[in-house]
């Protein structure tokens, strides 16, 4: 598996360390209030769980499932709700939680989605952000590292499902995907 890797992007220790910074952020932003972050399966799982134990205000957690790369390394712009929520958003301080928003595709649809059902707020909370690749604008409060146009993996974002578990953020080499 790490001889698929080209290099490391980002270390395991500079994870950790913005994360422990956007968890101060956002307990601070977030202070006397609840709130419900919805992580968007499967990448994100990683990024959340070492995010909500940095945040000090009461965290609910739920999920969704959305469709919108299948195998590729690209989006489809096709976005299809794989599985929904278990919790009711409205009146709630929601906190969408992605790994990566490459043309914002997928946080568009999702969010639009969201703020139809009235919650009492949403906010966008991504680990990567790949802005060179957008195709619509999305409105993100907390960005943990702003990144090249390289497809990347580990630390819960996969090729074809492998990679998730790796550590850190890696570039994959391009011969890997490129058959
Ligand atoms: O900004 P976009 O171009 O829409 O791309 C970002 C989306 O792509 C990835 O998900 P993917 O569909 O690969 O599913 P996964 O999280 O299960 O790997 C990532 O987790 C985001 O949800
Ligand atoms: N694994 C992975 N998924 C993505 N989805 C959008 N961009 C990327 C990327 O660079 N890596």
């Amino acid at each position: 598996m790490i001889n698929d890797v080209e290099r490391v992007l980002l270390s395991e220790e500079q994870l950790a360390a913005r994360i422990a910074e956007i968890g101060a952020e956002i307990t601070a932003d977030y202070a006397g209030k609840e709130i419900l972050m919805i992580g968007v399966l499967r990448g994100a799982v990683l990024f959340m769980a070492d995010l909500a134990r940095a945040i000090k205000v009461p965290v609910a957690i739920d999920f969704m499932a959305v469709s919108s790369y299948g195998a590729g390394t690209s989006s489809s712009g096709v976005v299809r709700i794989l599985k929904d929520l278990d919790e009711n958003v409205e009146g709630k301080h929601v906190l969408v939680v992605e790994d990566i928003i490459d043309s914002g595709l997928t946080l568009n649809y999702l969010v639009d989605n969201l703020k139809s059902r009235q919650p009492a707020s949403i906010k966008i909370c991504t680990l990567l952000n790949k802005p060179e690749r957008r195709k619509v604008d999305v409105d993100i409060a907390y960005n943990g590292f702003t990144i090249p146009d390289h497809f990347v993996i580990g630390y819960g974002l996969d090729y074809a499902e492998k990679y998730r578990n790796l550590p850190f953020i890696g570039i994959l080499k391009p011969e890997i995907y490129q058959d």
